[in-house]
């Protein structure tokens, strides 16, 4: 398949970006960076705003809808002087004066993603559109969390950002897939037409702490299975392939493309890959070995095999994961015994 070569950094006849805020130059608020996370109630939306809290420099506005996210997840943050929180579903125009924008506003589970499709699309689409509205207006420098789910079910392997992708486009997953890949389209239309700071992240599969616990996806269900004594659903055939990321590693890739040079896209995910079965291994070996693995039904277009090259991010940003599955499990599973009340036998 013919493929565009790029460094990351589109460079064909942008125009230069438009004036930012005055706000940014003024001197009473030079030191402050005003960072609009959308989805910030969410998983990594969470975590990413624990990370940029942690700098006296900036203010965090966040807006949700808490369709798939929770104001708990933000709890130690609410009524801080440097945050913000408002509900808010981003396929509405939102009126707001920040400097940068994490737009990761969107269901990413694929139970709650299929759950009300159109609104998914909506969400993409609608919602990437207002918020490239926004950051003109404004002169900000927008980051949009796309996914691995651009590649559809890959005939490439790994997956570089080359690849332009195998994707069902009327598929019960297409919503999802076809919206960020739209998404991603507006943002490079924005940027050449607009002149908009734009950067792009393909994010690969991502856990950690603060997963919904009924999330559906694999690595949650799995501990959730496990920490229950329940058996652990492999879905057939389990020889499909994933590569895990843990939060922290995801969120420092994140702020590193926003604050780097390149408009992306550049993958961010933990290039260790793993078939369905050796997942359910190491959570039995690691949680529970008492469990069973019981094989089930899959869904429709369930890709078969998924890795990143990240050869990009590590060359561009500096970037690459620390944290291995095995060590990761383990700092979730705490979390997850907490919010279910069950306690580790000792
Ligand atoms: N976690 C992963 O493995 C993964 C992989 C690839 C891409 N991503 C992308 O990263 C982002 C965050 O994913 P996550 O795992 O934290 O998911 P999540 O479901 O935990 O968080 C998404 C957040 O967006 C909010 N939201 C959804 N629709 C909205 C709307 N219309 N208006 C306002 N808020 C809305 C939800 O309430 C939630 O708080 C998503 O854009 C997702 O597509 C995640
Ligand atoms: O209980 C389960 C759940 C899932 N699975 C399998 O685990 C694999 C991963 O499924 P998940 O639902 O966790 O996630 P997917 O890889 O399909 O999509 C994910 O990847 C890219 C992101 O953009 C999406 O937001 C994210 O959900 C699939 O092959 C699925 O069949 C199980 O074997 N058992």
């Amino acid at each position: 398949m013919a493929q565009e070569v790029s460094n990351g950094n589109h460079n064909s006849s942008t125009k230069p970006p438009p004036t930012p805020s005055p706000l940014r130059f003024s001197k009473f608020f030079q030191s402050n960076l005003r960072i609009l996370v959308t989805g910030g109630a969410g998983f990594i939306g969470s975590h990413l705003v624990d990370k940029l809290m942690e700098n006296e420099k900036n203010e965090v506005i966040v807006v949700d809808n808490y369709f798939t996210g929770s104001k708990d997840n933000l709890k130690k943050w609410i009524g801080h002087p440097r945050f913000e929180l408002i509900r808010h579903d981003v396929t509405e125009p939102l009126l707001v004066e920040v400097d940068q924008i994490y737009h990761l506003a969107c269901p990413a589970s694929p139970i709650f993603y299929k759950y009300n499709p159109v609104k998914t699309i909506k969400t993409n689409v609608i919602g990437t559109l207002n918020m490239l509205g926004l950051a003109k207006r404004v002169g900000a420098r927008i980051l949009l969390t796309s996914t691995s789910e651009v590649y559809g079910d890959p005939l490439e392997h790994p997956q570089t950002e080359n690849y332009w992708g195998n994707v069902n486009p009327i598929g019960v997953r297409s919503c999802y897939d076809e919206g960020k890949r739209v998404a991603e389209t507006l943002m490079f239309d924005y940027h050449r037409q607009h002149g908009i700071e734009i950067r792009i992240a393909r994010i690969f599969n991502t856990y950690g702490p603060r997963m919904n616990i009924d999330d559906g996806r694999v690595v949650s269900n799995f501990i959730a299975q496990a920490i229950r004594g329940e058996s652990l659903t492999v879905q057939l055939p389990g020889t499909q392939t994933r590569s895990f990321c843990y939060v922290s590693d995801m969120v420092d890739g994140l702020i590193r493309l926003m604050e780097g040079e390149h408009t992306g896209p550049i993958n961010i995910g933990n290039p260790g890959e793993f078939t369905m079965l050796e997942l359910a291994e190491a959570v039995k070996e690691l949680i529970n070995p008492e469990v069973e693995i019981a094989k089930v039904e899959n869904t429709p277009d369930d890709p078969r095999q998924r890795k990143p090259d990240i050869s990009r991010a590590k060359e561009l940003l500096g970037w690459e994961p620390k944290i291995k599955l095995r060590d990761g499990l383990p700092l979730m599973e705490e979390d997850f015994r907490q919010r279910l009340g069950i306690p580790r036998k000792n």
